[in-house]
């Protein structure tokens, strides 16, 4: 790997990210002073994917806690963080967990932010290698062919990942031929990032437009669907990038087992089913255009959903550090 470096750090007194827009092209990383910095690098997709969401919630309410004395400030500042995308629930739970420590000061806040940093890096690894296991079970091929959507990666994460967990498992232990990774439109995390961090860590993959996931597994080509998660019902039901639900359907209609690894963070305890999930809308421009280049005529509309929700018959296992839950 270029750089070992969390996806979302705390460095003398600021946040620090790996600039997610900014790749393939060129790896940067950004400094954010503010939480007004921090939540538009969230609405840009800068910092991004769940896990990492709620490194930013955390590590945003300690940049409150130390910018204003008054406690009502930084609770108003820590809501309009935790409202800054609405459908991983990860953001919230990071906001609310450093906020629990407000009553201690700044620094207590930030001691809290740090140690749930720490914490994310070793779930995912937790999470990620109790669903290679299961995968290792399910699948009698070797070595496996994997298939994944968006990016579920170290950049989804604080470190390391938890669906791209699961491949830096299998490689390492000579259990993997490849991975397919979805393009992932509209804002292509799959070439942009997935396809990175797979290049770096030398292990062998494709990258195919969405469209073509399901003429892949009629064809054979893929073992298992391993993806990541934005919000989990209690019932099993899953809330992930816009596709993953047209995967889960693939799959089903051609006996492939799928899986969906995350760290116990992403189950919202509070929702029964996925059906009551608030789905981020995004802008038109993101289906109009490609890099500013119009591909739809003016005046167009769009249906735009960034996330869709995957019902729990659909899945094989819901992985987390804790060990699978079979719906
Ligand atoms: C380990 S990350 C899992 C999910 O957060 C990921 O698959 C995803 O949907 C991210 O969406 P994004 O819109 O890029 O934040």
């Amino acid at each position: 790997m270029e750089d070992v470096r969390r996806t979302i750090d705390w460095v003398n007194g600021a946040i620090e990210i790996i600039d997610q827009v900014a790749l393939p092209g060129e790896y940067r990383t950004l400094r954010l002073t503010t939480v007004d910095e921090l939540i538009d690098a969230i609405r840009r997709l800068a910092v991004r994917g769940a896990p990492a969401l709620g490194g930013a919630g955390a590590l945003g309410t300690a940049l409150a806690a130390f910018a204003h004395d008054d406690p009502a400030a930084v609770r108003a500042d820590a809501e309009r963080l935790a409202n800054a995308r609405p459908t991983a629930v990860n953001l919230s739970w990071g906001v609310s967990r450093a906020l629990s420590r407000l009553g201690d000061g700044p620094d207590a806040v930030l001691a809290e932010a740090l140690a749930l940093l720490d914490e994310d890096e070793r779930l995912n690894q937790e999470a990620s290698a109790r669903a290679a296991e299961l995968i290792l079970e399910r699948c009698p091929r070797r070595p496996l062919r994997l298939l994944t959507h968006c990016n579920a990666g170290r950049l989804a994460t604080v470190g390391w990942g938890t669906a791209l967990g699961v491949v830096w498992h299998l490689h390492a232990a000579g259990h993997l031929e490849h991975v397919l990774a979805d393009e992932t439109r509209p804002l292509l995390q799959g070439a942009r990032l997935t396809a990175w961090e797979l290049a770096e860590a030398g292990v062998p993959y494709r990258v195919l437009p969405d469209s073509a996931a399901a003429a892949a597994m009629a064809r054979g080509m893929v073992d298992c669907v391993v993806v990541g998660a934005d919000r989990i019902a209690v019932n099993g039901d899953v809330a992930n990038k816009i596709g993953t639900y047209g995967l889960a359907l693939a799959a089903a209609r051609h006996g492939l087992p799928f899986v969906v690894v995350a760290p116990s963070s992403t189950v919202d305890p509070e929702l029964e089913s996925g059906e009551s999930i608030v789905i981020e809308e995004r802008a038109l421009e993101e289906i109009t255009t490609i890099s500013g280049i119009p591909v739809a005529p003016p005046g167009t509309k769009v249906f735009n959903p960034a996330f869709d929700v995957t019902p729990a018959e659909l899945i094989t296992a819901v992985v987390t550090e804790k060990g699978p839950l079979v719906p």
